[in-house]
């Protein structure tokens, strides 16, 4: 039975929901927040659901020997070290719709809390001051409001936005103009943006072309007395300029959920008196907690159970109900890429996966990413179906897929081409009775079912030579299980797939490169 840590605070029905899965889990709500112990347990687990406060770094990861998932019940995934994840062939996995509603209301509120002073009022009534000349506010009716990120939230911020008669303005460089239409904003750059915006909200994930987006050149640029509401990531402003500008009173009030260091209890803008400010209160909504910890518990279980892999950040998706007819397709790829990959001797330059018949219909990435990782297997260390892609990507071999309705006399065909410095080669195959099979190879027919240990040879069509291939591996003490032939015509260029007990020596190898007319031999295993 797979086993999960829930290690940070996450609703108690996600436990439930684990249980009923057939899933092992321990929960401890604080131990993501003691990196030693983390550590120390880690190993035992083939998963791991967190919020914000685990941290699964490099070597959490590394110890991480069991692990098969982490998923991240909320959508940022900055505490996750995903290269690391991604290398070590874990799935990750994130909710990225749970907690998008109640977040973008808390968006909103912190907008009217900034533009009413709510909070300010509130301590000042509860102290008895009556201070109802002091916190004059504004109306946001007819006002410009800039969105900054219109993906999951920010989208539904603008939606709010409309809704209460504000002009709502979009920088997005993915928004399409058809997108933008549909939610009544208006796209446009970033200066423009900050020139026009009464006040300015942020929903971009942070990474390297988003850390410090309102930094000091942009926060020079805003329209004086705007408002500026970050509910995304701390990074995204640049809190030192953004003090500067709330004291030099060129912006009226920041609302702040989130900080560059988390947690903060001390904060140079804590205290200021045009700042609001939230511990990191977004996705807190009781709604919110049970839609992420519901679908984290489920999207895990699934993956860990039935192999569906939904919502990953570095995996493609495949349904529960597509795993199971996936299956044998998957360790078909993975075999016919390993038959390559193991005959490849010069830097491979392209693989090209031809999907043939029913498999043609079927959800192909993960079948692609099977394939791949098969290539690359005897090549690279530390290959895996998640990152496989990845490191074909980064040595640029151009993967290619290609479809065809007809297998000709199958119902389905996977037909990998391996294109090197030197060569260009096929592989062929099918399912047959649920196991993969090969058909063809380098345009020759063949039946052959994989065994853990075969020989591959290459000769001349000339007759004698199966007799004195069986006589050489006999004499050796090599046991023949099967033995496949296939010629591309009589006479001309043949190949032998010989499987065997045990694993072919380089001493048996060199003995059937001497027979006359073999042109290559090679141990495979599988
Ligand atoms: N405060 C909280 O508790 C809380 C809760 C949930 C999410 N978040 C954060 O909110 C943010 C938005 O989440 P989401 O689910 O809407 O993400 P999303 O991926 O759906 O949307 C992000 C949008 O940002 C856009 N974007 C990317 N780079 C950009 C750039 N350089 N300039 C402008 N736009 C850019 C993307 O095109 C996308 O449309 C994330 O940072 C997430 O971590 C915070
Ligand atoms: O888990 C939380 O409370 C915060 C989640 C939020 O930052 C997210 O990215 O989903």
């Amino acid at each position: 039975m797979p086993k999960v840590l829930v290690s940070d605070a996450l609703s108690e029905t996600a436990v439930n929901i684990f249980k009923e899965r057939g899933v092992d889990v321990d929960y401890e709500p604080s131990l993501g927040k003691d990196k030693d112990k983390l550590l120390s347990v880690i190993g035992d687990y083939d998963g791991l659901a967190v919020r914000s406060a685990t941290k699964a770094t490099a070597p959490i990861i590394e110890a991480a020997k069991n692990l098969k998932v982490i998923g991240r019940a909320g959508i940022g995934v900055d505490n996750i070290d995903i290269k690391s994840a991604t290398a070590a062939g874990i799935v990750v996995m994130n909710t990225p719709y749970g907690n998008a509603i109640t977040t973008a209301e808390h968006a909103i509120a912190m907008m009217f809390a900034l533009v009413r002073n709510i909070p300010q009022a509130n301590q000042s009534t509860h102290a008895g001051k009556w201070e109802k000349s002091a916190f004059m506010g504004a109306e946001v009716f007819g006002k410009t409001l800039g969105v900054i990120g219109c993906g999951n939230i920010g989208s539904i911020v603008a939606n709010r936005g409309v809704g209460l008669k504000m002009r709502v303005i979009a920088f997005d460089p993915f928004l399409t103009e058809e997108r933008a239409v549909e939610l009544g904003v208006e796209k446009v750059d970033i200066g423009d943006l900050l020139k026009r915006a009464d006040i300015v909200t942020l929903h971009t994930p942070l990474t390297d072309q988003t850390r410090n987006i309102l930094g000091r050149d942009n926060l020079a640029v805003l329209k004086k007395g705007a408002f500026v509401v970050n509910c995304a990531r701390g990074g995204l402003v640049d809190e030192a300029a953004l003090k500067d500008a709330l004291d030099e009173g060129r912006i009226a009030g920041a609302a702040l959920d989130v900080y560059e260091t988390e947690p903060a209890t001390k904060h140079p803008l804590f205290g200021h008196p045009k700042v609001v400010a939230t511990p990191h209160l977004g996705a807190s909504t009781r709604e919110a907690q049970e839609n992420v910890a519901i679908q984290i518990a489920e999207q895990m279980a699934d993956y860990l159970i039935r192999g569906a892999v939904s919502n990953s950040l570095n995996s493609p998706s495949v349904t529960a109900e597509e795993a199971p007819r996936l299956k044998p397709f998957v360790s078909l790829a993975d075999k016919l890429g390993l038959f390559a990959g193991q005959l490849t001797q010069t830097g491979v330059k392209e693989i090209e996966i031809s999907y043939e018949g029913e498999v043609s219909e079927l959800n192909t990435k993960p079948l692609t990413a099977a394939a791949v990782a098969g290539v690359l297997k005897p090549m690279l260390s530390e290959v895996n179906v998640v990152n496989a892609p990845v490191l074909a990507k980064e040595r640029g071999i151009s993967i290619v897929e290609t479809y065809r309705d007809d297998a000709d006399s199958y119902d389905s065909v996977i037909r990998l081409r391996i294109v090197t410095e030197q060569q260009d080669r096929t592989v062929s195959g099918t399912i047959f009775g649920a196991l993969p099979r090969i058909v063809e190879i380098k345009g020759v027919e063949m039946e052959a079912a994989f065994a853990p240990h075969m020989l591959y040879t290459t000769n001349e069509d000339k007759p004698g030579f199966i007799g004195a291939l069986g006589q050489t591996l006999g004499a050796a003490g090599v046991n023949i299980a099967t033995f496949n032939l296939g010629r591309s015509a009589p006479g001309e260029g043949a190949i032998a797939l010989v499987a065997v007990d045990d694993p072919v020596s380089d001493d048996v190898l060199e003995k059937v490169r001497a027979l006359p007319h073999v042109t290559q031999a090679a141990a495979l295993s599988f």
